[in-house]
């Protein structure tokens, strides 16, 4: 792409008031250039490869390497000592920093191929890890990553989020990770026709309002529940989030300490951004929300998960049990202290 179009001319001067932001802005759609390659260790880390210095944010098990490094095509790659992920991935996922409950279950609703659902397993360490993804054909690499890199105890289902109306609210953390418009893969040298367009954008917001509600009918009392999206339309991100607190108003946004220098100017609730003029990532969009609601926390019922389909299951199933056992706060246990 060599000019921008209207629309995205259009959607700079919405997200930015500076003239040298929203040329920054577009210049990083029309001129994509490489980001650094990103891995997240989900067994011990070893020095097999150059790596960029860690930002201050960034999870002791995550690495950003240096160019040239092609960590796919490492042996330990084959056998799952970590995953690799864009960078603006680890931006979404790091909305979990501020979680502080001992997470007993999470639910990742949108989850292939996997990366938050890892990200999220090795940051929190559930009882129970659950991933669906509603796309039948995109399910298989979902349980191949499941499986290479060994996390367990998971369970896998295949069902849009309406027909999940029969697990109870149980998860102490449900990931929406939702599809969207795809803006941002322009900043990866992608070819996304359409994705500027009001009809696209329409069609994607309402269809993260309808999986975000079916999700929130999943959280348990005191749980959060995360949305985030990789397209910067803000239709799709903050008027998302302004909807859905209106009509859940039980929940109530949380704020990401480690992400404020990142706060959306679009809305005054806590919503972080990341844009790939920052040179870290293609761009993100994420959020945190709590649900304020006393009460048990029900049990994820395996049998009522067997019922609605599971198609893989990894780990004892004996584990998982009612009753939280960890006293612990997760407190700093994403970010790296050791340097
Ligand atoms: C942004 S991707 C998820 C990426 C994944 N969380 C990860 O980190 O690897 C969005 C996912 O939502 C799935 N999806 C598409 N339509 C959906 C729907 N109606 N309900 C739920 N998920 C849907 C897509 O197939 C895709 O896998």
């Amino acid at each position: 792409m060599d000019k921008p179009s209207n629309l995205l001319l259009k959607l700079s001067r919405r997200l930015f008031d500076d003239t040298t932001e929203q040329e920054k802005f577009i210049d990083a759609l029309i001129h994509p250039e490489p980001f650094y390659p990103c891995i997240l260790w989900c067994r011990e880390k070893r020095s097999l490869f150059k790596i960029e210095p860690p930002l201050s944010w960034q999870p002791y098990f995550v690495d950003r390497l240096s160019f040239g490094e092609k960590p796919g095509q490492h042996p330990l790659h084959n056998e799952g000592y970590y995953y690799c992920l864009d960078f603006s991935s680890v931006f979404a996922a790091m909305s979990l920093s501020a979680v502080r409950s001992p997470i007993h279950t999470i639910f990742d609703m949108c989850a292939a191929p996997g990366g938050k659902s890892i990200f999220a397993w090795k940051a929190l360490q559930p009882q129970l890890l659950v991933c669906n993804e509603a796309i039948g054909k995109r399910v298989g690499m979902l349980i191949s990553n499941l499986k290479r890199c060994r996390i367990s105890p998971t369970i896998v289902l295949s069902k849009d989020s309406s027909e999940l109306n029969q697990i109870s609210s149980s998860s102490q953390l449900v990931i929406v990770d939702a599809p969207c418009s795809g803006q941002s893969l322009l900043a990866k040298g992608g070819k996304v026709p359409g994705c500027f367009h009001p009809t696209t954008i329409n069609k994607n917001a309402n269809r993260q309002k309808r999986i975000i509600t079916n999700s929130a009918q999943l959280v348990a009392p005191k749980g959060y529940l995360t949305y985030m999206t990789c397209t910067y339309s803000i239709e799709e991100n903050e008027q998302v989030c302004e909807w859905f607190l209106n009509k859940f108003p039980q929940f109530q946004a949380v704020e990401v300490p480690e992400l404020v220098e990142y706060q959306s100017h679009h809305s005054s609730i806590p919503c972080y951004r990341l844009f790939p003029q920052s040179k870290l990532g293609a761009g993100a969009f994420t959020v945190l929300f709590q649900n304020t609601e006393m009460g048990e926390i029900e049990n994820l019922d395996v049998e009522v998960l067997q019922r609605v389909g599971i198609r893989y299951q990894l780990g004892d199933m004996n584990l998982i049990t009612t009753k939280d056992t960890k006293e612990e706060v997760l407190e700093s246990l994403l970010v790296r202290d050791d340097f």
